[in-house]
């Protein structure tokens, strides 16, 4: 049973969609229900059920009659023969018309719950849009098509899919398929969603393999039926698609629905990374000129129809009044075109077009058809400005998102670099390491001649050749710096990825390897704290004793000072992270003792920061000071305090929201100062995103 919220029901105007859909239903029933639908149906009853087609056309049916599949056939009987055994306990009650009419109303009302998951919180919006548009209660109970079975099927296998649940979204996708064939146009699309996806990509197999079982368990049988094959494989209505064509002379044709067809599949594949809210514009896109493009069936604009609820959900009035204007072109076209229905109850038969009923304007069909397909054309130009190149998530994703970041060693850059790695998925991330270009490793002489905090110690030029070949999304060959042995492993290959982090001693050392990247972060980490940590960690991780380790900071400290320090005033954000309580040159602190941190962030000027220290703030409870430097006019953010992973996790959804699905799956958030630190990355980045 469908389930709708208790405020739905309550709403006048669910009310009002839901009377006149009764009033139809009682007053008028759709010719294609009576010449069609339920004369196929019926026979199932006299022994159809082996071969359905094959029964109705025994009788003497019209190959017309249900170009269908099972799964159409398995929802609409019940309802059907039910009301034909009323019939037959009753005569003259139409029990069986409307057990077809109060299926379809089920389906309608299922697909009105559906459209409010897509779009929660915007109840009497999509109550309005859809439950109130002229379009269903003409589509479905005055023309009687059927069409709200296959795209209610589809829909829904589309929210399981955005829901993971792979093998029930391939199975739903299957019995869209073979509740109409039609339905297969959107089966590229999914695997485009699929394949674009490097997170979704391991539980492909899965929703493949169920949609392959159940559309083999369905279709085969009707393969194997001549009469399935006349009336469903060889619909008339599948000639549509190649109806307008260009004639290219000496009897040669290309036919353009195919050509444009290939072309949004096309364009859908040059998508980079498709979100759910772009492939469901990317589809109502490939519906709606269809729609345009063939003299289709008024049932045909059931399948644009909840894409269009959603496009106009997000384009507000305009949007609005576009879908309205194409809607009455259509409905208005169909009216004289279309068949419809006869009154019960008396003679007033209107299930012949109404150009046969009465005499048209000589230029009405083909002026309202016209204005049809401008409308058409119009919406269609604007689902792809509003849908898809405006999309907050298609500019987040055309290109891969860079972010360097440099540091003195020990700042911290591998530990940022893993922990933004941990909430993009190691998937969808291509890390290039500095280390990986040292031009000697520790068993050369000149490593004691040259520090590595010296740029011309390091491959600078190949760093840089292998960024900017990530940027274009192409995979380099880079090899490895094992800080265990000392040694360069051999070259492994870094396929492109979604998102490049180039971390290194150097990595904002180049003005033009700048420019490559959407955000740069320098770590200036408080001195006596990144000796504290490198010593720990090169003497713990690195098996280096600490003498080398003191000796090694202070002889570079010079370079660091020429090479390393002066690339933060290229950075975009600067992370500085202090100890509470200064570590004096004395104040040995042990290992295993956590030493309480502050972090400042210093943010170069333009950088939107005041919506991140309110939720600091309100959301996350810390201890925020802002502050504006004079002399380079950055805003300097101290923040303090504890903060857990969950209000990082929240405080970035709250903040930008278009950016979840862009990370992974279960992204990995910090709580304490990393925590910070990844919502000030992500965040600067979807601003630098939204300006390139
Ligand atoms: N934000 C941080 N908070 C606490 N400890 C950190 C932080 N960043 C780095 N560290 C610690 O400091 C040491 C050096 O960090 P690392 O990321 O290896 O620096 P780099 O890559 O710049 O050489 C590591 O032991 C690491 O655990
Ligand atoms: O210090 C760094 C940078 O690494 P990081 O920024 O990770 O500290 C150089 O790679 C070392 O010179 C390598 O030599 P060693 O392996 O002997 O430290």
């Amino acid at each position: 049973m469908v389930v709708i919220q208790r405020a739905v029901l309550r709403d006048p105007l669910f009310l009002t969609g839901l009377s006149l859909r009764v009033a139809l239903i009682l007053v008028a029933t759709p010719l294609s229900h009576e010449v069609w639908f339920i004369p196929f149906l019926q026979n199932l009853g006299a022994g159809g059920f082996i071969d359905p087609w094959a029964a109705h056309l025994a009788v003497g049916g019209t190959p017309m009659a249900f170009p269908y599949g099972p799964v159409m056939l398995a929802i609409l009987a019940p309802g059907v023969l039910l009301g034909t055994a009323i019939d037959h306990l009753a005569p003259g009650l139409g029990a069986a018309r409307l057990g077809l009419a109060l299926t379809v109303l089920a389906l309608d009302l299922a697909m009105l719950r559906t459209i409010l998951r897509l779009a929660p919180g915007r109840r009497r919006a999509c109550v309005g849009l859809y439950w109130l548009s002229p379009l269903v209660p003409y589509i479905c109970y005055w023309h009687g098509q059927l069409d709200v079975v296959p795209v209610l099927l589809l829909l829904n296998g589309l929210i399981i899919l955005a829901a993971r649940r792979m093998v029930l979204a391939g199975a739903l996708l299957a019995l869209a398929v073979s509740a109409k064939l039609s339905m297969a146009i959107g089966v590229p699309f999914f695997a485009i969603y699929l394949i674009s996806d490097k997170r979704l990509r391991p539980l492909a197999p899965r929703y493949w393999a169920a949609f392959l079982v159940i559309i083999t368990l369905l279709q085969a049988p009707q393969l194997l039926s001549p009469a399935a094959v006349e009336m469903v494989f060889g619909t008339p209505e599948a000639a549509k698609l190649y109806s307008l064509a260009v004639s290219f002379g000496q009897g040669l044709e290309v036919y353009v629905v195919p050509v444009a067809y290939l072309l949004i599949l096309y364009a859908t594949w040059r998508v980079k990374r498709i979100s759910f809210e772009l492939l469901t514009a990317l589809l109502g896109i490939g519906f709606v000129l269809i729609l345009v493009l063939t003299p289709a069936s008024p049932g045909w604009f059931m399948w644009a129809l909840p894409f269009l609820v959603l496009y106009q959900l997000r384009s507000g009035p305009s949007g609005i009044a576009l879908v309205a204007a194409f809607s009455a072109m259509f409905v208005g076209f169909h009216l004289m075109t279309s068949t419809g229905a006869r009154l019960i109850l008396t003679d007033f038969d209107l299930g012949q077009p109404l150009a046969s009923l009465v005499v048209l304007p000589q230029r009405a069909i083909p002026l309202v058809l016209s204005l049809l397909v401008a409308t058409g054309l119009i919406l269609s130009i604007q689902l792809v400005r509003e849908g898809v190149l405006r999309n907050d998530y298609f500019r987040l994703s055309r290109r891969p998102l860079l972010i360097g970041i440099a540091g003195d060693s020990g700042s911290g850059k591998d530990t940022l670099a893993e922990v933004m790695i941990g909430l993009f998925g190691q998937r969808s991330v291509a890390h290039v390491s500095g280390d990986d270009y040292h031009l000697w490793d520790r068993h050369k002489p000149l490593w004691q001649v040259m520090t590595h905090l010296n740029p011309r110690a390091n491959n600078l030029s190949q760093f840089n050749r292998d960024v900017r070949d990530l940027a274009n999304g192409r995979a380099i060959r880079s090899r490895h710096y094992d800080h265990a042995t000392g040694r360069m492993t051999k070259p492994r290959l870094v396929p492109g990825s979604d998102v490049v982090i180039a971390s290194g001693l150097h990595a904002l050392y180049s003005p033009e390897i700048c420019e490559c990247y959407n955000l740069k972060i320098f770590l200036d980490m408080d001195e006596m704290l990144r000796r504290h940590l490198k010593i720990q960690r090169d003497t713990t991780r690195r098996g280096q004793p600490v003498e080398k380790v003191v000796r090694s900071i202070e002889s570079r400290y010079p370079d660091c000072r020429r090479y390393i320090h002066p690339q933060a005033e290229r950075a975009d954000i600067v992370f500085s992270l202090q100890p509470l309580h200064p570590i004096t040159d004395d104040g040995f602190v042990p290992f295993n003792e956590k030493l309480p941190l502050k972090l400042k962030v210093a943010l170069r000027p333009g950088m939107h920061y005041e919506n991140v220290v309110r939720i600091l703030i309100a959301l996350c409870g810390m201890h925020v000071d802002v502050l504006v430097n004079e002399a380079t006019n950055a805003t300097e953010v101290t923040v303090e305090g504890e903060v857990d992973a969950e209000d990082i996790a929240m405080a970035v959804r709250e903040l930008v929201p278009q950016m979840d699905e862009l990370l992974d799956f279960a992204p990995r958030w910090q709580g304490g100062n990393l925590g910070i630190m990844q919502l000030f990355v992500i965040t600067g980045a979807v601003d630098a995103l939204r300006r390139r």
